[in-house]
Order: structure tokens, then sequence, then C-alpha cells
């Protein structure tokens, strides 16, 4: 059985002066490690509404050449209340040299994205190489997604959406702080 209490012996670094050292190939992302908070908003065409949102970005490495990717949001209201849980998604982002990214990210709304892409001064900009959708998923064909380190502790990010027979445009931005401490 799992035993909670055991300390992995290869435990996620969220800081790259911390064990294990960050692979050569993260170079071009090791700023982005460590865990993000912050507001964005988001529309759509087809969306009666805009909504205002929060996030946690997590990007952690195991001294091997790729990212491992956590967030999760939740819809809040004009006083930044939060009234439910949103999107939440997960993936690894598998570095290869000259700065260029391999990312796999799932969503529990049936979505899983293969994204290809770069990151060079301070920013990663990927764009969909694939789509698998599950049977009863929302119909996505594309995103872009782009992250912007403006200084070291504050990271913007823009998502743009084609699905549900839209073409690809902006569907959320946000503007992210650095946690205290990673
Ligand atoms: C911070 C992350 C995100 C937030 C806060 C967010 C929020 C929302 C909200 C509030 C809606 C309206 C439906 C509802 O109320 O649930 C929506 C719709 C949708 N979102 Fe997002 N979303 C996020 C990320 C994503 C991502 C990563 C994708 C796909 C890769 C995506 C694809 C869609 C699609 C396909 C719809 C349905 C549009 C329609 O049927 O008209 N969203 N999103």
């Amino acid at each position: 059985m799992f035993d909670r209490d055991r300390k992995h012996p290869y435990p996620d670094a969220l800081r790259a002066d911390e064990a294990p050292a960050p692979h050569a190939l993260l170079a071009p992302v090791t700023g982005l490690l460590g865990t993000w908070t912050g507001r964005g908003h988001g529309s759509y065409p087809t969306l009666a509404e805009e909504f205002a949102y929060e996030q946690e970005v997590t990007f952690s490495h195991d001294g091997r050449p790729f990212l491992h990717y956590e967030a999760r949001a939740w819809i809040i209201d004009a006083d930044g209340t939060p009234m439910r849980p949103a999107a939440r998604e997960s993936g690894w982002w598998r570095m290869q040299p000259d700065g260029r990214v391999e990312a796999l990210i799932t969503q529990p709304t049936g979505i899983a994205e293969i994204l290809v892409g770069g990151a060079a001064d301070g920013g990663v900009d990927l764009a969909t190489h694939q789509v698998a959708l599950t049977p009863t998923a929302k119909e996505v064909t594309a995103t872009r997604r782009r992250y912007t380190l403006t200084d070291e502790d504050t990271l913007d990010f823009r998502h743009d959406l084609a699905a549900v027979g839209q073409p690809l445009q902006y569907h959320l931005s946000a503007h992210l702080r650095r946690q205290n401490g990673n």
C-alpha cells in the first residue's frame, strides 16, 4: 500500500538553486520553476458573459530534461470571492536542444493536447501539434499558449482557443505572481 509518510527518493524541485540541479536543457525555462498565483479574465464568442478567475500554476522538475506542469483555476466574483472550481490540467514539458519544447497536457474535460514551440528570452510560446478528445469532450481543434516572464516574479499568460466551430482566438489571460519561498 502507498505509504504517505515515506520520503520520496527522487523528489521534485521547485527552485533552480535546490537539489536536484536542473538538467542543462531546462536552462531556457528555469525562470518558470515554482508556484505562481494570480487573477485573469476570459471570454469566448459562444459564451454569454466574460468571467474572472484565479489560478495556481506550478512548474517543477526531478533533474531530468522535462518540467512537470500543474494548473488549477476557479471562477471568482467581482470581489474576488471563489464561486466554483474551473479548469484543471497537468502535463509534461519535454525540453529539446535550442529551447524547443514538446508539451503534453491533459484536462478532466476529456481533452489531451500535444503542443510544440519554443522557450527564449523569458518567454514560452506553444501551439497545438495534436489534440485528442474523449467521446464526450467538447470539440477543441487548437490552442496557443504564451507565457511571458515580465520580471523574475511576474508571469503573464495568454491562452487562445479554437473550439466548438470557432477559429483560434482569445480565451484567457492572467497575470501571475511568484509565491513566496518558491
Ligand atoms: C484558467 C483556465 C480556464 C478557465 C478559467 C476557463 C473557463 C471557462 C469557462 C467559465 C467556460 C464557460 C463554460 C463554463 O462555465 O464552464 C469555458 C468554456 C470552454 N473552455 Fe475554458 N477555461 C479555461 C481553460 C480552458 C482550456 C485549457 C481549454 C481547452 C484546451 C478550454 C476550452 C473551453 C471550451 C471548449 C469551452 C466551451 C465553449 C462552448 O461550448 O461554448 N478552456 N471555459
